[in-house]
């Protein structure tokens, strides 16, 4: 399912940050950087409606504030920096089997679907996580930092995934990124936090 609807914060305030207003059209990635601390996840929290915050978040004409929180999620996924694993195989965490073609990008055979959380690398777990969550066909996309622990070659090819099913699928994404290389290839906006406020940079 695709995504024609933008990604709209109105006045929103959580943490130290205060009266943040953007938006992000469908297909397009707002990268999100700033000093450690600032509040980058907290902001995605609030936005993923896991954090009580003021103002309000719409997705096209649904307000954030009129939807049950899992609703609400169902359609606006957050993968944190540190995914979440449940169960104690990886091919549970899916509802739908991924294609092979897909893990493959990613770097995994079918066989990984067998696999036990335990053994996952940090890697290995936010590429799963990535792969996860996109399977899910959500609205709407919230990534923090999601090529932090890949090598170069591994990141180039995860980004370049990313990036292609974003816009193929229309999904709005706020992107928390600090390499400013990666932001002049991703971002169509490039919001930085500066104290209470976000200032926009360009993103090349
Ligand atoms: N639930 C909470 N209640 C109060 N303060 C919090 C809460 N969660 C985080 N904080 C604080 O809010 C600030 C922003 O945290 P956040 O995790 O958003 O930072 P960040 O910009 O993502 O940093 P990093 O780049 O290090 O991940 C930090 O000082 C943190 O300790």
């Amino acid at each position: 399912m695709g995504s024609t609807e933008p990604l709209r914060l109105a006045g929103v305030g959580i943490g130290a940050l205060s009266e943040i207003d953007l938006e992000i059209a469908p297909g397009e990635i707002g990268c999100l950087s700033g000093a450690s601390g600032s509040g980058k996840s907290r902001l995605l929290r609030a936005v993923a409606d896991l954090e009580p915050h003021d103002g309000e978040v719409w997705l096209g004409e649904q307000a954030q504030s009129q939807m049950p929180g899992h609703v609400w999620r169902r359609q606006v996924m957050l993968l944190p920096a540190e995914s979440h694993w449940w169960e104690d195989r990886v091919g549970e965490h899916f509802a739908k089997r991924p294609a092979e073609s897909e893990l493959a990008v990613l770097g995994f055979t079918p066989d990984t679907l067998e696999w036990q959380v335990s053994r996952l690398s940090t890697g290995e777990k936010q590429r799963l996580g990535l792969l996860r969550a996109v399977s899910l066909e959500p609205r709407v996309l919230l990534l923090d930092e999601p090529t932090a622990n890949l090598d170069d070659a591994t990141s180039a090819r995860v980004e370049a995934w990313l990036v292609d099913r974003i816009r193929s699928r229309g999904w709005p994404t706020l992107w928390v990124a600090h390499d400013r290389a990666q932001i002049a290839r991703v971002a169509s906006h490039h919001w930085r936090i500066a104290g209470a406020r976000l200032e926009e940079l360009e993103p090349a």
